[in-house]
C-alpha cells in the first residue's frame, strides 16, 4: 500500500497540484484522473465529494482519493466540475484505509466506499434530462424528429424529467437513442441529481408561553379557567407533571414532545384549544434519534489477576502493536476492556471495539451503556439509516469517542484512534461474504489500526489459529487467564452416547437419560438450561415418505428449508419460497414429513417431556424483528424462561448466572463439517456455548449428545488444553499447506450458463499458470453448490507462499488478467468472484 501512496500525498490543499484521482461509484472499476480548475483549486481537499463528468454526457459524483501533479498517460483528463462539500466527507485516513482494502481483497475501491458510507449519507444520484440552455429551437441547425419534439415539449414545461417520465411520455421502452440524438443536436443535457437521503428527526414540542411559567398568579387564573373542561385540564396536568414549572420555571423553555402529551389518549382538539387560546405553544426542534444518557456506574474494580492481565496487556503494547488476550470463558475480560479503553479515552484518543455481531451481544452493550453512558456510540446492524447517519456524524462532531460495533464500524470516521479491541477474535461472522469487499473485520482493523498508529487488542476464550500462530512467532503479545473470575469453576463436561441409549431403549423424543436426568436436576432447582443446535450445514426440510420427493429452490441446487411458524419452505440462498404442499407434488401422497433437526423441534419435544418448563426459542425465525433478541434475553435474564433452545446465537458473550446446565443436542452435527477449518471451529464452538455454564457459584454441567463419544475431538475439548489441540492441527495444516503457513485466494466463476461458466474458469486457470510467484492452483472445480439463482458455479483455490511480495505480485497479475479475460466477447457477461481468506 504503501507504494501507491506516499504520506505526503494526503496533505490534500496543495496548490501546487493540478490533478486529483477521483474514487467514483461502482461499477466503474478504479480511480479516474481529473484536471483541477483553477477556480476550484481552494476547495480541493481530500475526501471531498465532487461532481466530474464521465463518459460523453454523464455526471457522476465521487470522492477525491488524492491530488497530485501527473497528467494520466492513456486518456486527456477533464476538469472537476464543482466540489459539493465544504468540510470533506471523509478523511484521509479512511482513503488510505479503502485503498488497502481494495488492493488486499481485490475488489473495486467504488465497492468499499459503497460499503463504507452509510446509505442515509450515500449520494444516490439518478439520471435527469433537462433543456440545454444555450439551445434554441428555431435557430437549431439540425432537424428534430417527432419524439423528439415530444421530449422537448414536456421539458419546456417543467425544469426536468426522469427516464421513467420519457418512457411514459413515449409510450416506448427503447429511449436511449432518441436521448443520445437529442443530447448530439446539443438540445438537452442528461445529468445526475444529487439527493441527500439523510433526513433530521424533527419534533414538535410544546411549552407554556411567554412568561406564565414563571408567573405563578397567571398559572392559578389558568387553572380557573379549565376548571369544567376535563380535557384540557388534564393536559394540562400532565405538562405540570412532567415539567414543574413551579419548582424550576427555566424548564419551561425546553417544553415537552407533543406525542408524549397526546399519548394517553388526550386528544388532539382540547391541546389546540389551548394553543389556540394562548395557554400553549407549539415550536419545531431537529432532536438526536441516539438520547443522551448519563452514566450510571464506577467500573468494577479488578480482581488480582485481572489487574495483572491489565498491567501485562500494557507492557506488551509498548514494545508491540497488538496483544491477544487469551483468558477462559467468564475470565472477566470485558471489564479489562472497561478499564483500557477508560485510559485510551482519558488520554484523548478514540476507541473502538468490535463484536461479532451486535443483536447477539446485547448484553455486553448494556454493560458498557453503564459505565460509559452516552460518550458510547452503537453501531448496530439492526440500526436504521438515519441512525447510523446519526452515529456517523457523532464520531465527526466528538459526541462519540467510543463507539462499540459491528464489522462495518471500521468504516466509521475516526481521526485519532488510540485502540481498536475485537472481542471473540475468533469469530466467523467478522468475515464478509457477499457483497465485495469481502474482507475480515479483524484482520482489516489491524490494519486500520496501523494507519491510526494504534494499538490492536484481540480477545478470545479460543483463539482463532491465526491469531495464536501470531502470538507463537512473538509477533504478537500474549497474555493469559486461566481462571474463572470469583469463585466461579470451569464446567464439567458428560458425553451423552446416542446409539447406546437407542439399543437400550433409553431414547425418548431424541434426548439421552443423561440429558434428561441433568435438565431435570437444573429444573428442580430453579436453575436455567440453554440448549444448542448447530444450524450450520443441516435445516428441517419436508419428505415424502412414499417417493422421497423433497422440495426444491427453482433456481439454486439446494433443498428448500422448511419453517414451520410461517407454513412455508424457504431457499437459504435467494430467498425463493413457496407453501408447504398438501400432497406429495410427485406421486400424490400425503404421507408428508419434517425430516433434519431444526430448534423447533427440539422445542417440541422438549416440552413433552418436561410439560412444566417455561420454554423459549432463540433462532433467526424468532430474532427477526429489530427487538426479538431483546426481549428473549429480557425474559430469560428474568427468569420467566426455564429452558432456551437456540442456534449459534446462545453461543456468543451471553452471561447469565442461573444457566448450570448447557446441552449440545447433537454434538457430531459439529464435527462433520468439510473444511480444513473444522476441528479448529468444533472446538471452538463447543468450549464457547459449554462456557456459558455455571458461570457463579454452581459449577456448570455440559452434555454432548453424540453417536461417536470416542472421537478424539471431545476429548481434547474436555481436557481443555488448547496449545496440545493447537499444536497438532497445526502439524496438518503444515503438510497440506493450508493457513496460516500459506494464504488462500477463492476464485468463483458464474454464469448462467454451465458451459460458459466452465470455460471461464478453464481460461483462469490456464492464465494463472503463468504467474511466476510461488503458488499452488486447486480445481477449477462445480461449486459446493452448483447453481445459485441460475448461474452455474466454478471454483478454483489458489495457495500462496507467505514469503516476500508474493501476494501483491499474484493479486496485481489476477487484476490484468480478469481484465484481459472480461475484454473478451464470449466472457462479458461471466461474473468474476475473488475472495481474499475466505472461510
Ligand atoms: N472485577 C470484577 N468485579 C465484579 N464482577 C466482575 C469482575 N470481573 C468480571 N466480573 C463478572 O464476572 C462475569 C464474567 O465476566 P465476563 O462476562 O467479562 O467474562 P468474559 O471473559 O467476557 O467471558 P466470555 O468469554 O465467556 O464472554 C460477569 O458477570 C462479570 O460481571
Ligand atoms: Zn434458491
Amino acid at each position: 500500500m504503501e507504494s501507491l501512496f506516499g504520506d505526503h500525498e494526503f496533505l490534500g490543499k496543495d496548490s501546487g497540484n493540478n490533478f486529483a484521482d477521483i474514487i467514483l461509484p461502482v461499477p466503474i472499476p478504479r480511480m479516474f484522473t481529473y484536471k483541477i480548475p483553477s477556480i476550484l483549486k481552494p476547495q480541493i481537499q481530500i475526501g471531498s465529494r465532487v461532481m466530474v463528468q464521465f463518459g460523453k454526457k454523464k455526471v457522476l459524483t465521487g470522492i477525491i482519493g488524492k491530488v497530485h501533479n501527473k497528467p494520466p498517460q492513456a486518456y486527456e483528463s477533464k476538469p472537476i466540475l464543482d466540489v459539493l462539500d465544504i468540510e470533506p466527507s471523509v478523511n484521509p485516513l479512511q482513503i488510505r484505509f479503502w485503498v488497502w482494502m481494495a488492493e488486499y481483497y481485490c475488489c473495486y475501491i467504488g465497492e468499499v466506499m459503497h460499503a463504507a458510507i452509510p446509505s442515509g449519507l450515500r449520494l444516490s444520484s439518478e439520471s435527469k434530462i433537462q433543456l440545454n440552455p444555450n439551445f434554441d429551437r428555431e435557430e437549431s441547425k439540425y432537424p428534430l424528429d417527432f419524439r423528439e419534439e415530444k421530449i422537448l415539449e414536456a421539458l419546456e414545461k417543467t425544469e426536468e424529467i426522469s427516464y421513467e417520465d420519457c418512457e411514459k411520455i413515449l409510450g416506448v421502452k427503447t429511449i436511449h437513442p432518441i436521448l443520445k440524438s437529442l443530447v448530439a443536436k446539443e438540445a438537452i443535457l442528461i445529468y445526475e441529481k444529487v439527493l441527500e437521503k439523510y433526513t433530521p428527526k424533527i419534533e414538535t414540542r410544546i411549552r407554556l408561553t411567554g412568561d406564565i411559567a414563571s408567573n405563578k398568579i397567571a398559572l392559578e387564573t389558568i387553572f380557573e379557567g379549565v376548571q369544567g373542561k376535563p380535557k384540557q385540564e388534564s393536559i394540562l396536568l400532565k405538562y405540570l407533571r412532567d415539567i414543574p414549572v413551579f419548582q424550576k420555571p427555566q424548564l419551561n423553555e425546553k417544553g415537552v414532545d407533543k406525542a408524549r402529551l397526546l399519548e394517553e389518549g388526550d386528544s388532539e382538539s382540547s391541546l389546540k384549544t389551548l394553543i389556540k387560546n394562548g395557554i400553549f405553544e407549539s415550536f419545531k426542534v431537529v432532536v438526536n434519534r441516539l438520547p443522551e444518557e448519563e452514566p450510571e456506574k464506577e467500573p468494577a474494580i479488578l480482581s488480582t489477576t485481572q489487574q495483572t492481565a491489565f498491567e501485562e496487556i500494557k507492557t506488551h503494547f509498548e514494545t508491540k502493536q497488538t496483544v491477544l488476550l487469551h483468558g477462559v470463558t467468564g475470565s472477566g475480560k470485558t471489564e479489562i476492556y472497561i478499564q483500557l479503553i477508560r485510559e485510551v479515552m482519558d488520554s484523548g484518543s478514540q476507541v473502538l471495539l468490535l463484536l461479532p455481531e451486535i443483536a447477539l451481544t446485547t448484553q455486553i452493550v448494556s454493560r458498557l451503556k453503564k459505565v460509559f453512558g452516552s460518550q458510547m456510540g452503537v453501531y448496530h446492524s439492526k440500526y436504521s439509516d438515519n441512525e447510523r447517519v446519526e452515529v456517523w456524524n457523532g464520531v465527526l462532531s466528538g459526541r462519540f469517542s467510543f463507539v462499540v460495533g459491528v464489522r462495518s464500524s471500521i468504516f466509521l470516521p475516526f481521526d485519532s484512534l488510540g485502540m481498536i479491541i475485537i472481542d471473540e477474535e475468533h469469530e466467523p461472522s467478522y468475515k464478509q461474504f457477499d457483497p465485495a469487499p469481502r474482507f475480515h473485520a479483524r484482520d482489516a482493523a489491524t490494519m486500520l489500526a496501523y494507519f491510526h498508529q494504534a494499538k490492536t487488542l484481540l480477545g478470545s476464550a479460543t483463539p482463532s489459529f491465526e491469531s495464536y500462530f501470531n502470538a507463537n512467532q512473538g509477533k504478537y503479545g500474549y497474555v493469559e487467564i486461566t481462571h474463572r473470575f470469583g469463585d466461579a469453576t470451569m464446567p464439567q463436561y458428560h458425553l451423552a452416547d446416542l446409539a447406546e441409549d437407542r439399543k437400550k431403549n433409553l431414547l425418548k423424543l431424541d434426548s439421552t437419560r443423561m440429558m434428561r436426568e441433568k435438565i431435570q436436576a437444573a429444573l428442580d432447582k430453579q436453575e436455567q438450561v440453554l440448549i444448542f443446535q448447530n444450524r450450520r450445514g443441516y435445516s428441517p426440510y419436508i419428505q415424502c415418505e412414499d417417493c422421497g420427493w423433497t422440495g426444491q429452490c427453482v433456481q439454486c441446487d439446494v433443498s428448500l428449508t422448511y419453517h414451520q411458524f410461517a407454513g412455508e419452505m424457504r431457499c437459504h440462498y435467494c430467498g425463493y419460497k413457496e407453501k408447504v404442499p398438501q400432497s406429495c407434488p410427485a406421486c400424490g401422497s400425503t404421507q408428508l414429513t419434517t425430516m433434519g433437526m431444526g430448534t423447533e423441534r427440539i422445542e417440541e419435544s422438549l416440552s413433552l417431556l418436561f410439560p412444566e418448563a417455561r420454554m423459549g426459542r432463540m433462532d433467526l425465525d424468532t430474532t427477526r424483528n429489530k427487538y426479538g433478541y431483546q426481549r428473549l434475553l429480557d425474559e430469560f435474564g428474568a427468569g420467566q424462561i426455564d429452558i432456551l433452545v437456540g442456534t449459534q446465537m446462545i453461543t456468543k458473550g451471553l452471561d447469565f448466572g442461573k444457566v448450570t446446565v448447557v446441552g449440545i443436542w447433537d454434538g457430531d452435527r459439529i464435527l462433520n463439517f468439510p473444511d480444513f477449518r473444522s476441528g479448529e471451529r468444533a472446538f471452538q464452538q463447543i468450549t464457547q456455548v459449554a462456557g456459558r455454564a455455571g458461570r457463579r457459584e454452581v459449577q456448570g454441567q455440559v452434555i454432548i449428545q453424540s453417536r461417536n463419544p470416542n472421537n478424539d475431538l471431545y476429548k481434547k475439548v474436555i481436557k481443555g488444553d488448547y496449545f496440545e489441540f493447537f499444536r497438532q492441527e497445526m502439524m496438518d495444516r503444515k503438510k497440506f499447506y493450508y493457513p496460516p503457513y500459506v494464504k488462500l485466494v477463492k476464485i468463483t466463476t458464474r454464469h448462467a450458463d454451465f458451459k460458459v461458466s466452465e470455460k471461464a474458469a478453464h481460461a483462469l486457470h490456464r492464465e494463472m499458470a503463468n504467474i511466476a510467484v510461488k503458488k499452488i492452483v486447486l480445481g477449477p472445480e462445480k461449486g459446493i453448490i452448483a447453481r445459485i439463482k441460475n448461474q452455474f458455479q466454478f471454483e478454483s483455490l489458489i495457495k500462496l507462499d507467505r514469503s516476500g511480495n508474493t501476494q501483491s505480485v499474484f493479486k496485481e497479475s489476477l487484476a490484468k488478467i480478469q481484465e484481459e479475460l472480461q475484454s473478451r466477447p464470449e466472457f462479458r457477461s461471466v461474473r468474476w468472484i475473488v475472495d481474499v481468506d475466505p472461510s
